[in-house]
């Protein structure tokens, strides 16, 4: 199902897996403006730069990406869309290296855990942070680094000539993040919808969170997720997101009304239909 955007802000360059989501999901005249941090990719859409930012919120195996949380709540983005990528993670470098050639393997932070089990395995590789997963492979390539290698998704070995030494080495095979698209305002009734993203700030009483639980199953809420983030400037206290399904608009309506005199801040950060069937 193609989407016009004209432009959409993401993290990392072409032959990354934001760049794959924005292939797979959106028509081919959608314009990208790649970032090289989260930060940017939301100032991007909060200055007006493109119409909406493609966002990693959480992975199957890492978990979620916290800081992006606050950085949707803090700019008061909304949640329009949501995608699953099943994501490969392949060992790429210049032609004619092996795996025992590589002293150094260049990715994104989430990539990297991705893989531990692999990494303990070869304790000779010493990991380093990068941009996104594409950005060190097209320096690789470029620069004909040896000894060097990166995590890629399939299909960006070609793109830059590299050559793939092991492929799927994530540590379980099965392997999927979730992306969010933010957009300035919301863009489905929720009549449309049959999934959102909450945000909410409870008193530090015994039970405040066993009861918000309670009032989202009075109203057959279906939690897919709950996270706590912490408050920074109230240390130690925590805030939580979370993500429910539903198949009535009424009972939603009613829920968000009854937390919103019961709970000290609740906020729907998006209201949208599930990427899952
Ligand atoms: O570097 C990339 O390829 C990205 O698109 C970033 C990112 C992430 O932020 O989680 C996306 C999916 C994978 O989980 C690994 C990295």
């Amino acid at each position: 199902m193609p989407m016009s955007f004209s432009k959409i802000a993401i993290q990392g360059i072409e032959g990354s897996n934001h760049y794959k989501v924005i292939t797979d999901y959106f028509n081919a005249q959608t314009q990208i403006k790649a970032c090289s941090t989260f930060r940017e990719v939301v100032d991007a859409l909060v200055h007006n730069q493109v119409d909406a930012a493609l966002m990693a919120i959480e992975n199957s195996i890492a978990g979620s990406i916290l800081p992006n949380y606050r950085l949707l709540i803090d700019a008061n983005l909304q949640i329009t869309q949501e995608f699953y990528l099943n994501i490969c993670h392949n060992l790429v470098a210049l032609p004619n290296q092996s795996i025992e050639d590589i002293t150094q393997v260049k990715s994104h932070q989430m990539a990297l855990h991705q893989c531990g089990e692999f990494f303990n395995a070869h304790p000779h590789i010493r990991l380093i942070e990068d941009e996104d997963t594409a950005l060190p492979a097209k320096v690789i390539a470029e620069n004909k680094q040896k000894n060097v290698a990166a995590l890629v998704p399939t299909g960006t070995a070609e793109l830059f000539g590299l050559t793939v030494i092991q492929p799927n080495i994530q540590d379980v095979d099965s392997n999927e993040t979730r992306f969010v698209l933010l957009e300035k305002s919301a863009k489905t009734g929720i009549e449309n919808a049959n999934k959102a993203t909450l945000h909410f700030e409870l008193k530090h009483e015994r039970g405040s969170l066993a009861v918000l639980l309670a009032v989202m199953h009075q109203y057959q809420m279906n939690l897919t997720k709950i996270q706590s983030i912490p408050i920074a400037h109230k240390k130690w206290t925590y805030a939580f997101i979370v993500d429910v399904r539903f198949t009535d608009a009424e009972n939603f309506k009613k829920m968000s009304q009854e937390l919103t005199s019961t709970t000290e801040v609740f906020q729907v950060l998006g209201l949208y239909k599930s990427g899952r069937i």
